[in-house]
């Protein structure tokens, strides 16, 4: 892969201190990541994945290390993440294994609210919302709130609402494991598309090995270090 990487993580270490031990969750690892990019994030539980993840996402500052966004330093230890906070919406789209919906908003609502934020007109915005969400195969649920959607519906309008602001980078912490595998192909075959077709980086902690043929690469993490060569290819995508 050539030209500028838009995140570089170089040497990143996170370590937790447990009473008398040292959990050393992240431990000295390096990754560059480019626009257009779907990467599969793999490894054993406890590996450090959703550590990984946490740092590149810019919600918690390395113990060591430096994370560059589009050659930008923006963490490092003892950063000051708060300060943030606008950067961080304009770049970088979450999607957790909950959806952590908010319970009195239509589905609509829920993802437009992330444009009104961003100072997107309302009118504008659920147009938007509406549109990805139809993406997503949930035109037929827009005008419901969460309790009327099913779990799996949920998740995916928490995905549609990380794509709202159109981050360059994504970044999904097990997104499909509350969803049925014709579900769960789906939301990984829109975050394969939203990677090619806005030349986004969606980085994707995954256990499911189904979804290997959707990947450029995968990062593979074993006692919170990265065991594949950065920028090594799994499969070619065409
Ligand atoms: N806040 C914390 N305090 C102490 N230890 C932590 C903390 N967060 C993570 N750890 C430890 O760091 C290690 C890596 O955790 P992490 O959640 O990143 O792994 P993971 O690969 O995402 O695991 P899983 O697949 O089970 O979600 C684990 O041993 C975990 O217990």
């Amino acid at each position: 892969m050539t030209g500028a990487p838009l995140l570089s993580v170089r040497n990143a270490a996170r370590h937790y201190q447990s009473g008398e031990t040292v959990v050393r969750a992240l431990d000295g690892a390096s990754l560059e990541a480019h626009a257009g990019e779907l990467i599969g994030i793999m490894g054993p539980s406890g590996s450090g994945k959703s550590t990984l993840l946490l740092i590149c996402g810019l919600l918690e500052p390395p113990s060591a290390g430096e994370i560059y966004i589009r050659d930008r330093l923006v963490s490092y230890p003892g950063a000051d993440l708060d300060k943030l906070r606008g950067f961080r919406r304009d770049h970088i789209g979450f999607v957790f294994q909950k959806a952590n919906l908010i319970p009195f908003l239509t589905a609509t609502e829920n993802v437009s609210i992330a444009l009104e934020i961003a100072d997107v007109e309302a009118r504008a915005a659920r147009g938007y919302a509406t549109q990805l969400l139809g993406a997503l195969d949930l035109g037929h649920r827009i005008d419901n709130r969460p309790s009327r959607l099913s779990g799996g519906e949920q998740q995916r309008v928490a995905v549609a609402r990380a794509l709202a602001n159109d981050p360059p980078l994504i970044l999904a912490d097990e997104p499909t494991a509350a969803l049925d595998s014709v579900r769960g192909r789906q939301v990984m075959e829109l975050f394969r598309r939203i990677a090619v077709e806005r030349s986004a980086c969606v980085m994707v902690v995954t256990h499911d090995p189904r979804s290997l043929d959707l990947f450029d690469r995968v990062i593979e993490l074993s006692d919170g270090r990265i065991l594949s060569e950065p920028s090594q290819p799994v499969q070619a995508h065409p």
